[in-house]
């Protein structure tokens, strides 16, 4: 059998910890094939973001039409895209390609409060890329932005999942890293019928640097590879919480997580 491919088209993270770096060392972790195509360059470390340098269209659209010509990604997964013009590009580019298992994790803000993606973008992500999305992954302030609603309780939540899913994406994963729930961390997903919730220990950590891409990055190599977007969610929880736990504590901000964790834990326990 061939090994399962998976393009992210995602901003640059020169820390290494988030974007199309926490997307590929993810994906490599779960024995996927990683392919990129970069909307923009970041300056960027545990201490923030220094320089925001997008892509023309022409450079992200030859990435993506290189990809998709020769190596066929069984799933895409989208990051920062940062402007109206550049999801315009991406939700052509899904169309065209005819691409299904696409995985939108809606970046807007960083760690450090700097902007990943223009305010006036936000409605042509409602209205071009959400409906081509088979999963879309926002944080709580992410929904609050899309819905316009205020999420407090787990019922906002809901409500907020069944207006992201009359935009047309099929499944709608809010996170609850932002929640106020105590010590636990209870991420929600919903697939126009049901809620299916996956709770994990809170841990109590600054370095959360890049948890929504890698989080989003293994739903996606779990899709790749065929598995359906229940499974693929409890395997990306176990990922995230993993690499939260077993913490690098490097950087001198919000450090990355470590995306060596899980595969040595499942190495740990069959020897
Ligand atoms: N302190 C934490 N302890 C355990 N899991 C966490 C913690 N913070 C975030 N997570 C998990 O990391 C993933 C990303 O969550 P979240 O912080 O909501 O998104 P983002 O990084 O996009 O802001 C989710 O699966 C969430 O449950
Ligand atoms: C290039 C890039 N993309 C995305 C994020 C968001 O990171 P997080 O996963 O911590 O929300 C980031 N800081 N930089």
């Amino acid at each position: 059998m061939q090994i399962a491919r998976a393009l992210t088209i995602a901003g640059s993270d020169s820390g290494g910890g988030a974007g199309i770096q926490a997307d590929l060392k993810t994906f490599q972790e779960l024995n996927v094939f990683g392919m990129t195509a970069i909307t923009a360059v970041t300056a960027q470390n545990t201490l923030g973001v220094q320089g925001v340098y997008p892509l023309s269209l022409d450079a992200i659209e030859t990435q993506i039409e290189s990809v998709a010509a020769d190596l066929y990604p069984d799933a895409i997964k989208t990051g920062m895209l940062f402007n109206a013009e550049i999801i315009q590009l991406v939700s052509e580019q899904v169309k065209k390609h005819g691409w299904e298992n696409v995985i939108v994790d809606p970046v807007m803000i960083a760690k450090g409060g700097q902007s990943l993606l223009q305010r006036e973008a936000v409605e042509a992500m409602k209205k071009q890329l959400l409906p081509l999305a088979k999963v879309i992954t926002p944080n709580i302030p992410e929904a609050e932005v899309l819905t316009g609603m205020v999420i407090k309780s787990l019922e906002d939540r809901q409500t907020a999942a069944k207006k992201l899913h009359e935009l047309g994406t099929s499944y709608i994963m809010i996170k609850g890293g932002h929640d106020m729930l105590g010590d636990v961390v209870v991420d929600m997903l919903y697939d126009g019928q049901s809620f299916t919730y996956f709770e994990g220990e809170r841990f109590e950590t600054k370095h959360t640097h890049g948890t929504g891409c890698t989080f989003a990055a293994a739903i996606t190599a779990e899709i790749s590879k065929g598995h359906d977007i229940h499974s693929a969610v409890q395997t990306a929880k176990q990922f995230i919480q993993a690499a939260i736990e077993d913490q690098l504590g490097i950087g001198n901000g919000h450090g990355p997580t470590n995306h060596w964790a899980f595969e040595k834990r499942k190495m740990l326990k069959s020897v």
